[in-house]
């Protein structure tokens, strides 16, 4: 694997899955692997999961791990080639990225959209300069259209307590009071629409999902229906695709309440965090035996790991 970007970066996925579940029960049993190496971790966004289970991810590797928050703590950025830079930028990306290439031996990037410009979000303009300029091996600690990583450690989570062979999978929308990414629920069903469930999307109409994303999803407006027989529900607000980065609709009737988890074959919770509680799920819910945020969330660790290790061992 040289960079981690995607489900297309992965040649199998459930060998990849195997792997995250050997680390999770002997998590130093490569931990010489990473010594002399360096990862270099770069946040253009805040993040509390991402920055803490990649740094664990790649001290239990042996790897030693710089942070930098490039925004607050580097010098402003311009992105755009061939940029006439006469205004606030001090450096360009290409010129920082390369440097930062000769400091670390993999670099993570987060940069989330701008929700202004979907043509240009949807070109992915930074983490592609990331992987032209830096030379060395690219992870995504969500980029503008993904989220491989959390993606990664749901499917996971996904195959250690589902109950049949292919469960009822339900990415629904919830409301929220900021205009979110599609990265997530893109990175979702990118994943799922690879794995061994049944996926079923849910949304009020106008939040369609790019289709490259969603190719073997069922999507289902109404909630209720969706939720029938599910074996997971996964929340997540995201703002309009079709509508770029509006918000159409907060109906707190899309919140996930106990009465639609009646609904369901006894679903397990699940969402990335950070959550909106009682506006994108109602305490009740996500405070129950149901919910299984908090191990998702670990599982994130095991992720970073093995995608770590794959980069490490160039294989
Ligand atoms: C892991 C989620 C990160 C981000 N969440 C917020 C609140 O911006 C999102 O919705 O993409
Ligand atoms: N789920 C997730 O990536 O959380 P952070 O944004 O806190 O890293």
């Amino acid at each position: 694997m040289k960079h981690f970007t995607s489900v297309k970066d992965v040649t199998n996925i459930s060998a990849l899955v195997e792997e995250v579940l050997f680390l999770k029960q002997q998590p130093y049993a490569f931990k010489h692997l990473g010594e002399n190496k360096v990862l270099g971790l770069i946040f253009m966004n805040p993040s509390l999961r991402t920055r803490l289970s990649t740094q664990r991810a790649s001290m239990n590797l042996g790897m030693n791990v710089i942070v930098m928050d490039i925004n607050k703590e580097g010098w402003k950025l311009e992105s755009r080639e061939g940029a006439v830079m006469d205004g606030d930028a001090a450096e360009h990306v290409k010129d920082a990225v390369a440097v930062m290439g000769q400091y670390c031996d993999i670099i993570g990037i987060r940069s989330f959209p701008s929700l202004e410009n979907r043509e240009d979000d949807y070109a992915e303009n930074v983490l592609n300069q990331f992987i032209r300029y830096a030379g060395v091996p690219i992870v995504s600690l969500e980029s503008t259209t993904l989220h491989p990583l959390q993606s990664l450690a749901d499917l996971v989570t996904i195959q250690e307590y589902k109950k049949t062979p292919k469960p009822k999978v339900v990415l629904t929308w919830a409301p929220h009071p900021k205009a979110l990414p599609q990265a997530v629920p893109n990175s979702f069903a990118e994943w799922m629409c690879n794995a061994e469930v049944d996926l079923v999307i849910t949304h009020p109409e106008g939040y369609e999902l790019d289709e490259k994303y969603t190719w073997n999803a069922t999507i289902e407006y109404d909630q209720k229906k969706a939720f029938e027989g599910a074996e997971f529900i996964y929340a997540k607000n995201w703002s309009s695709y079709k509508q770029y980065g509006k918000i159409l609709s907060k109906d707190r009737n899309w919140t996930v309440s106990a009465d639609k988890m009646k609904l369901t074959n006894e679903a397990y919770f699940m969402h990335c965090l950070p959550v909106r509680r009682n506006v994108v799920v109602d305490d009740e819910v996500i405070d129950s035996p149901q919910s299984i945020v908090i191990k998702q969330a670990a599982n994130r660790l095991w992720a970073a790991q093995a995608v770590l290790k794959k980069i490490l061992e160039h294989t």
